[in-house]
């Protein structure tokens, strides 16, 4: 018998916007190993790795425990494995925020646990107060020139919203930087060598249809799936 009285669950403007790139959205549980990532990537043409008020457990990239922390242990076992055989497939990744630092981590990088004590670098916590508050513009991004995103949305500079503690120390082995914070932050990066894997540190899902960049960045991961979806149909595709 199983009495577990956990949730899992995710926010509705992400199941908005995965919609909104034209795809159907099916939430994948935080199962660890009890499934196989082959067995998720046999089932989707896309990976939307979203954001979370969690951490990532530090011991997954060499940091220290921190006391107090609000860590997802389940959630880590569930992506980590699942972003490194979802690369070797070839399946689409878009991750956001949590979902951003998880890609750094499955492919060896570093965050820092808490960007506001480090000298240098601004405050990247949400502003207290309601929605639109929190999730407001906060600080321009400067786009990599001639970088993915860069080209994909046509701009320099973005003004992005921000609700996290924790960023990148160290980017992870084949990640290519594609926007930087005035402070240097990395805010974005793609995998080098994969079709489409992008991930943002802001949260474009916020309101995505008024935003032309954040419609652009999902119009771009939609059509990523698709192809994979077009694969997915062909006889003697690539198995997952
Ligand atoms: N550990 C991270 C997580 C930040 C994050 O994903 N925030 C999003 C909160 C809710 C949402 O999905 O909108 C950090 O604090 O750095």
């Amino acid at each position: 018998m199983n009495d577990s009285q956990f949730f899992h669950l995710v926010t509705e403007k992400y199941i908005a916007a995965a919609l909104g790139a034209g795809g159907v959205p099916v939430l994948i549980p935080a199962l660890g190993e009890t499934v196989a990532p082959q067995e998720w990537l046999a089932r989707v043409d896309g990976l939307l790795l979203t954001g979370s008020p969690s951490n990532i457990e530090p011991q997954r990239y060499g940091g220290m425990p921190v006391d107090g922390d609000f860590n997802d242990a389940q959630r880590d076992a569930t992506t980590l494995p699942l972003i490194r055989a979802a690369i070797d497939a070839g399946v689409p990744l878009l991750g956001i925020c949590r979902g951003f630092q998880e890609i750094n981590v499955a492919f060896g990088g570093s965050l820092n646990p808490a960007l506001h004590d480090s000298p240098g670098l601004l405050d990247h916590r949400e502003p207290k107060g309601a929605a639109d508050v929190r999730y407001g513009p906060a600080h321009p991004v400067t786009l990599v020139p001639g970088g993915l995103l860069h080209r994909l949305i046509g701009e320099d500079e973005l003004r992005v919203n921000s609700l996290h503690k924790q960023g990148i120390a160290t980017l992870g082995r084949g990640l290519v930087a594609e926007a930087h914070a005035p402070d240097g932050l990395i805010e974005a990066f793609r995998v080098a060598d994969a079709d489409f894997a992008v991930a943002v540190q802001w949260h474009p899902e916020w309101r995505f249809a008024d935003n032309p960049a954040s419609r652009a960045l999902f119009a771009a991961f939609g059509a990523a799936c698709r192809r994979q979806q077009a694969r997915h149909d062909q006889p003697g595709r690539r198995p997952a």
